[in-house]
């Protein structure tokens, strides 16, 4: 029988203090949800009452499944709990339990706070038994534990053990500095489990100033702690907190956590974490790390040739875990480090077969090392990719080509004396050796060309009906004004096939035309089933 180890969220509370993030609640709303669905046992939301977006936030019950927690201090010393109006907030929200963040270490209460040892014990004990008087479950976040513990493990152990006895269903051991090293954690675990509350009552909130927050996390488990805090992709405070994104496969795919122990991921879910983590970077509008553990793009990519040609052979000579299992890839990359078996396996992956010998795979690879070095990124935009490598063996149709193309982009006064900005976009194509000229408007430059580019492709226009822009994103590659932009489009029709393009150029919406192009393209050879292979994967 395994034992269950519970994962409680904290990506919207200590995820909220990281420096440039700031959710709104309507973010709240998608992450919890994401949170919820992908099987976490607790969410915590935020700290009603600290500002407006939480308290906002704790006003509905937010998760479905998992147990939502408002998070927030003890009561203040010189108030009771029935008086303390921040107490009170956390008490009627919205929340099935409170995690309190209790001074655990001796100094802290004399520095931080100001009160003696017993007026903490007694705000600790008042504010467990508040919660649980209010039908919530109480956990206790003991801030500055290990830190407190290593100068005075009396004290310390007697602020876990008010809250144990007061009825806090967890007692959360917090390296609120992140500067405790895993060896000092496995003891101090053992340490607290001896002096009387067990392991099934033990949580362990870990941050990543050393770069050791998973294996803090890790370390509290091996001692005996069955719950671990942590938030989506160790977002947090400072460095951060302990990843969840790491540590649920590491507990789920090797053995001595697995052989040993369960969490609420189910084998399904944990095939969708690579998903969870990129949507959830998508939403801070940042790129994904590609070497995050399990899920970056790079966690199963080989530039080398002698790694590609193992991998050919055995996937298992040069991956830990099988891909798959966190919903990743393997991806044989073509670089200077690797041959043309890379690129031939990439190919093969999108239904493209070429030859060893045939001088147009040289070609291709040089190109896409060119245009990679100039700011074009496939890896983000399989569409544009697989035009480059079908354009290259000659495959690609000629649909109609683009003579011309302008956009203005005008600020004016309008009747009522109120400011209108208004941009405008005049295309020129040929199709089939006819000039065809579109005017639109729109609500920016890019909205207005690819209206006007889509208003009339002659006999190809009704078949690019159904074709939608569904994300539109741009990054700059270097600073200024004058900075190289990357465009990079995602487009969907009726089928519900996606794909991604991409546009570079120093001018934004040249950059933008190159993607929109790229995907009217792979609409056209898509509804042919010239392509799309991956894109309906
Ligand atoms: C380790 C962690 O990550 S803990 C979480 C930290 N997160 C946050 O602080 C984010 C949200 N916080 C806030 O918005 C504000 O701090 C609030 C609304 C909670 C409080 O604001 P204010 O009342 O203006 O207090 P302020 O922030 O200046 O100081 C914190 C006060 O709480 C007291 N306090 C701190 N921890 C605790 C505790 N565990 N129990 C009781 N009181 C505490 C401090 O002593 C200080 O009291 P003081 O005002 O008498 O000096
Ligand atoms: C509670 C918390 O976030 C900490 O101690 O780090």
């Amino acid at each position: 029988m395994k034992e269950r180890l519970y994962l409680y969220d904290t990506t919207l509370r200590d995820g909220q203090q990281t420096p440039g993030i700031d959710f709104s609640v309507e973010d709240k709303i998608a992450i919890a949800r994401m949170l919820d669905e992908f099987g976490l046992d607790y969410v915590e939301g935020g700290y009603p009452g600290a500002n407006p977006t939480d308290t906002a936030f704790f006003t509905e019950k937010r998760t479905r499944h998992a147990r939502f927690s408002a998070f927030g201090m003890t009561k203040r010393v010189g108030v009771s709990a029935s008086n303390d109006p921040g107490l009170a907030l956390l008490l009627q929200s919205r929340s099935d339990v409170v995690c309190y963040v209790a001074k655990s270490s001796q100094y802290q209460v004399r520095v931080a706070l100001g009160c003696t040892d017993e007026e903490n014990l007694d705000a600790i004990r008042a504010s467990v038994e508040a919660a649980i008087a209010a039908g919530k479950e109480a956990i206790i976040d003991c801030e500055h534990f290990f830190d407190g513990f290593k100068a005075n493990a009396d004290y310390t152990l007697a602020c876990a053990l008010t809250a144990f006895e007061a009825g806090a269903r967890w007692v959360v051991l917090c390296d609120t500095n992140g500067g405790t090293q895993p060896a000092e954690v496995r003891e101090i675990v053992g340490k607290v489990i001896a002096a009387g509350i067990p392991g099934s009552h033990l949580g362990i909130h870990a941050h990543d100033d050393t770069g050791q927050a998973v294996a803090n996390s890790l370390a509290a488990v091996e001692a005996g702690a069955r719950q671990i805090q942590g938030t989506l992709n160790g977002i947090g405070e400072r460095c951060g907190n302990a990843n969840l994104v790491t540590l649920i496969p590491t507990l789920a795919l090797k053995p001595n956590y697995a052989d040993r122990f369960e969490t609420g991921i189910t084998p399904e879910r944990l095939a969708t974490i690579a998903h969870l983590s990129r949507s959830f970077d998508e939403l801070l509008n940042r790129a994904p790390n590609a070497q995050a553990p399990y899920v970056g793009a790079s966690a199963f990519a080989t530039k080398a040739g002698i790694h590609a040609s193992a991998l050919a052979k055995e996937p298992s000579t040069y991956e830990h875990v099988e891909p798959e299992s966190i919903g990743n890839r393997r991806k044989v990359m073509v670089s200077d480090q690797g041959g043309k078996a890379n690129f031939i396996a990439e190919l093969k992956r999108r239904g493209i077969e070429v030859s060893r010998d045939d001088s147009r795979l040289d070609t291709l690879i040089a190109m896409v090392k060119e245009r990679e070095a100039e700011g074009y990124a496939y890896e983000g935009a399989d569409a544009s990719f697989e035009l480059l490598a079908r354009r290259t063996l000659g495959t690609v149709p000629d649909f109609f080509s683009v003579e011309s193309f302008r956009c203005m982009v005008e600020r004016r006064f309008d009747v009522n004396g109120q400011i209108k900005t208004v941009s405008e976009a005049i295309v020129k194509v040929v199709v089939e050796g006819e000039v065809r000229m579109s005017v639109a408007e729109g609500h920016g430059p890019v909205n207005a060309l690819d209206i006007a580019l889509r208003k009339d492709l002659g006999r190809y226009q009704s078949e690019i009906e159904d074709l939608e822009l569904v994300d539109y994103k741009v990054r700059i590659l270097n600073g200024g004004t004058e900075a190289i932009t990357r465009v990079l489009i995602e487009s969907q029709d009726a089928s519900g096939a996606r794909w991604w393009t991409v546009g570079v150029s120093d001018n934004v919406i040249d950059a933008s035309f190159q993607a929109l192009m790229d995907s009217i393209v792979f609409k056209l050879m898509k509804n042919r089933e010239l392509a799309g292979l991956v894109a309906a994967e």
